[in-house]
């Protein structure tokens, strides 16, 4: 689950940005949904990806308490999935923030993808860049933080974004698509 900090950022940017469209690749319980789509404006929509139904079972009543149900669109499949009919639905290029916080094997896979789907100067966070300081030095069997390490190395050299690594929490990047 993202940090209290982390969050409260994430609304802040999203808020900065005027956001109306945003991803969460990961939701879990809901706790940053949430959040996000209580910054946006009424007209927002957060499309949250989680695999676990249960998750989402424990969610749904907080996202109708807090009166934003209808901005969350929640899938429940493999994240990819996902973000490839929103590419296939002629959604790329169309959204304001994605927030990076599911398994981390798969998080290069998740920011080429989330590249395709931001507009210029659109937003993405991803959570857990430094996995406890791991990525540091990982162990050889230890393939989160080694996906972690590499993605942190490309995203330094990446002149398609640019790029702040923030030690909030358990490391948090921020990168806006050039
Ligand atoms: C760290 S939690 C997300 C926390 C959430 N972003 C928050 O701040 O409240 C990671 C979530 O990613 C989900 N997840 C893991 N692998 C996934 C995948 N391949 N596709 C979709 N969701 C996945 C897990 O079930 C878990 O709920």
């Amino acid at each position: 689950m993202a940090a209290s900090e982390a969050a409260q950022l994430m609304a802040n940017l999203l808020r900065l940005i005027n956001g109306t469209k945003a991803i969460e690749i990961g939701m879990y319980t809901g706790y940053n949904a949430l959040s996000m789509a209580l910054a946006m404006p009424s007209n927002g929509r957060v499309v949250a990806c989680e695999i676990e139904q249960t998750y989402f079972d424990i969610a749904k009543p907080f996202f109708q308490e807090a009166g934003v149900e209808q901005k969350i669109e929640v899938r429940i499949q493999e994240a990819v999935r996902t973000l490839d009919e929103l590419v296939q639905a002629g959604e790329a290029g169309t959204f304001d923030f994605v927030f990076i916080d599911a398994d981390k094997i798969n998080y290069d896979t998740y920011y080429e993808k989330s590249l395709e789907l931001i507009r210029t100067k659109g937003v993405i966070v991803i959570d857990n860049v430094l996995w406890s300081g791991k990525v540091l030095n990982p162990a050889e069997d230890d393939v989160s933080s080694k996906a972690l390490d590499a993605l942190n190395k490309k995203l330094h050299k990446d002149e398609r974004v640019d790029l702040s690594m923030l030690t909030v929490a358990d490391g948090l990047t921020i990168a806006i698509k050039r």
